[in-house]
């Protein structure tokens, strides 16, 4: 079995003039892995990924797609498939048009009526690009990273402007595309949508990875929390709790032991633990802690 990486980025720097917009970035993407660029605003993962598919050069270190320079176009673009965050397709093709004109472009081989039904646009395969609603738009984009089902897909903020019929749509393609060996790239800024679905996260803050690993590994370094409110007057509490928006917060590595207690004490009391909540530390609250950086 090949186990060259599908994406090898070593020491990865990229200026701007002066701005150093990506500082010394190392990360693997293997093959048949769902990996989850994210980062705050102005991280630097678009500038990396541009660099990946091809489109931008680094200013020094060594990044690798199927163990090729992906700058070599021709070797590397017939295998990944990219949905940008912005398409580019002209106004005047029709859906149909613009999706044959992609096979032909990437030179992949698929029909262009089973892309057109898995992203649900059939009925629209004779209207014009500049006739679609944003939502289709964005559909649209995803059949050009799919068409040929790639080895390597880049997914750049794939659900942006969907309605939720059409964002499970696009993530029971993706399980699809997973299933026939695909390996995904995704970045987005909704953090359930990586945190259901990615292998590995690579976590990005100001040009270089803040965390990278399995959200159970980015959380595990964080407490658990349980909140609920008090909608009468009630004993001193049994463990530490800060107040905040008429709510209640418990911070704990213990979470059973803790919740336990915490229950054990309401049934004692006769107190009512209103709207009770209890759970691992989400992806949000990570993102929350790096962000205040
Ligand atoms: N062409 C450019 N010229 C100068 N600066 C740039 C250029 N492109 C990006 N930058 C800067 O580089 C930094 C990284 O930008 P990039 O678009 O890679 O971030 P990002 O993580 O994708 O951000 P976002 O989540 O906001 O889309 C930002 O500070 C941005 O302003």
């Amino acid at each position: 079995m090949d186990t060259t990486p599908v994406i090898d980025v070593e020491q990865l720097n990229l200026s701007y003039g002066e701005f150093h917009a990506v500082k010394d970035l190392s990360f693997q993407v293997r093959r048949g892995e769902f990996y989850a660029l994210l980062g705050t605003n102005g991280a630097g993962k678009t500038s990396t990924l541009e660099t990946v598919e091809g489109h931008r050069t680094a200013t020094s270190g060594a990044v690798r797609v199927f163990g090729q320079n992906p700058r070599q176009r021709a070797a590397v673009r017939p295998r990944m498939g990219v949905m940008l965050q912005e398409s580019g397709f002209s106004p005047d093709l029709t859906v149909r048009e613009s999706v044959r004109l992609i096979g032909t472009l990437t030179q992949r081989r698929d029909s262009v009526d089973r892309v057109l039904g898995l992203v649900g646009l059939t009925a629209k395969a004779r209207t014009k690009v500049s006739q679609l609603s944003g939502g289709e738009k964005r559909r649209l984009d995803f059949a050009t990273a799919v068409y040929g089902t790639p080895e390597l897909i880049f997914l750049d903020e794939p659900t942006t402007g969907l309605d939720i019929q059409s964002r499970d749509a696009l993530w029971d393609a993706v399980d699809r595309l997973r299933e026939a060996g695909s390996t995904i790239v995704l970045t987005t800024h909704y953090l359930e949508e990586a945190q259901q679905r990615a292998d590995r996260i690579g976590l990005m803050h100001r040009g270089s990875f803040h965390k990278e690993g399995t959200v159970s590994e980015l959380t595990r370094m964080l407490p658990a929390v349980i909140t609920f409110s008090l909608l009468a007057p009630a004993p001193v509490l049994p463990l530490p709790a800060v107040e905040s928006d008429g709510r209640l917060r418990i911070e704990t590595f213990s979470l059973q032991k803790d919740l336990n207690v915490l229950l054990h004490w309401a049934q004692d009391h006769d107190v009512e633990l209103h709207d009770l909540h209890a759970g691992p530390t989400r992806l949000d609250d990570v993102f929350r802690s790096i962000s205040s950086l």
